[in-house]
């Protein structure tokens, strides 16, 4: 069994962080990867959520400073990525007036998620095993919204040369609640080491509107729960996970459904296993 410390240790939070330190950390830290890699452009989703707001922000920031200090040609491209009509369409604009990204990419997943959960509920069925039950299927489709998201991004990165950026930070990383090979797919996760108030906190310095850096978090998934929140999901708040993090002491109960959830999710963080 996982002690909290041990999982304080892994997902690497600092009380004590100053933000305008791990601002300056995480441009650097991405200019590095363009730098190291030979890349000029970064690809990210940007949903109208916090995460993808700081992360797409910061993503902008080092490739200004690399315009200006090694040579033009730097580029981040934000990707829209909605499923049909999103409902909080206007906090995905608003977080790219935000960001003011190199360029914007449009793609509704919509046919092409329908099109792969069709086809495999019919050949479920047709193969004899049951693929009827609405809950499972909607839960499972969404699962199929994280994956083809990764595959336009990845697309758009092939095309370009460019590195797909991830927003997945420690308070998510803990819960594993992200989409195995889907929205956890990256090249480069610079939000990693910050629990969720520190996200909000560098969204706020970075210039969001409070109804953004504010914005209460939603994977906003499911279809039979619109904008469910992730926080009815991970049955614990992320003020007790972000409390968690910072080594604090938390309730006996939310300690214990932390715990359970990072053994349960251990294999979304950990290398794929091989024989050998
Ligand atoms: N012990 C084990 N060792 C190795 N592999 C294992 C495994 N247990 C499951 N697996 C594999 O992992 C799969 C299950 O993982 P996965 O496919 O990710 O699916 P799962 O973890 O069941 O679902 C993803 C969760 O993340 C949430 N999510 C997703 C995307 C975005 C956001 C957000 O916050 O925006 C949240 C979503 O609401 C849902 O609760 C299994 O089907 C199996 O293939
Ligand atoms: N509709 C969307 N359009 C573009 N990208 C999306 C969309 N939905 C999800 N994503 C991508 O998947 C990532 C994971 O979603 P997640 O909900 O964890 O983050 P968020 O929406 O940025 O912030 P929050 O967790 O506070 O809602 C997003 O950061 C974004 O990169
Ligand atoms: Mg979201």
């Amino acid at each position: 069994m996982f002690t909290q410390k041990m999982i304080v240790n892994a997902m690497k939070v600092d009380p004590k962080a100053n933000l305008e330190v791990e601002l300056r950390k995480r441009i650097d830290f991405i200019k590095n990867m363009l730098e190291n890699t030979g890349m000029k452009h970064l690809v990210l989703g940007i949903s109208g959520g916090v995460d993808s707001l700081t992360a797409g922000r910061l993503c902008q920031l080092a490739v200004n400073e690399l315009n200006y200090e090694v040579g033009v040609g730097h580029e981040f491209i934000a990707v829209r990525l909605p499923y049909g009509n999103q409902l909080d369409e206007d906090d995905a604009q608003t977080a790219i007036k935000v960001i003011e990204p190199t360029r914007v990419v449009k793609v509704d997943i919509a046919a092409a998620v329908i099109a792969a959960e069709q086809d495999v509920i019919e050949a479920l069925n047709a193969s004899g095993i049951n693929a009827n039950n609405p809950e499972k299927n909607d839960f499972v489709k969404g699962n199929i919204k994280a994956r083809t998201r990764m595959v336009i991004q990845y697309t758009i990165a092939n095309q370009v040369n460019g590195l797909v950026v991830g927003t997945d930070h420690s308070a998510e990383a803990t819960m594993g609640f992200y989409t195995k090979f889907g929205d956890g797919a990256c090249d480069l996760a610079p939000l990693f080491g910050l629990n969720k108030r520190q996200v909000r906190g560098l969204a706020k310095m970075l210039g969001a509107p409070e109804q953004l850096y504010g914005k209460p978090a939603t994977a906003d998934l499911e279809e039979l729960a619109p904008q469910a929140l992730d926080e009815d999901r991970l049955g614990v708040t992320y003020d007790e996970l972000d409390d968690f993090l910072e080594g604090k002491t938390v309730n006996e109960n939310t300690a214990m459904r932390i715990k359970n959830q990072y053994v349960l999710t251990e294999h979304k963080r950990a290398p794929i296993p091989t024989p050998a």
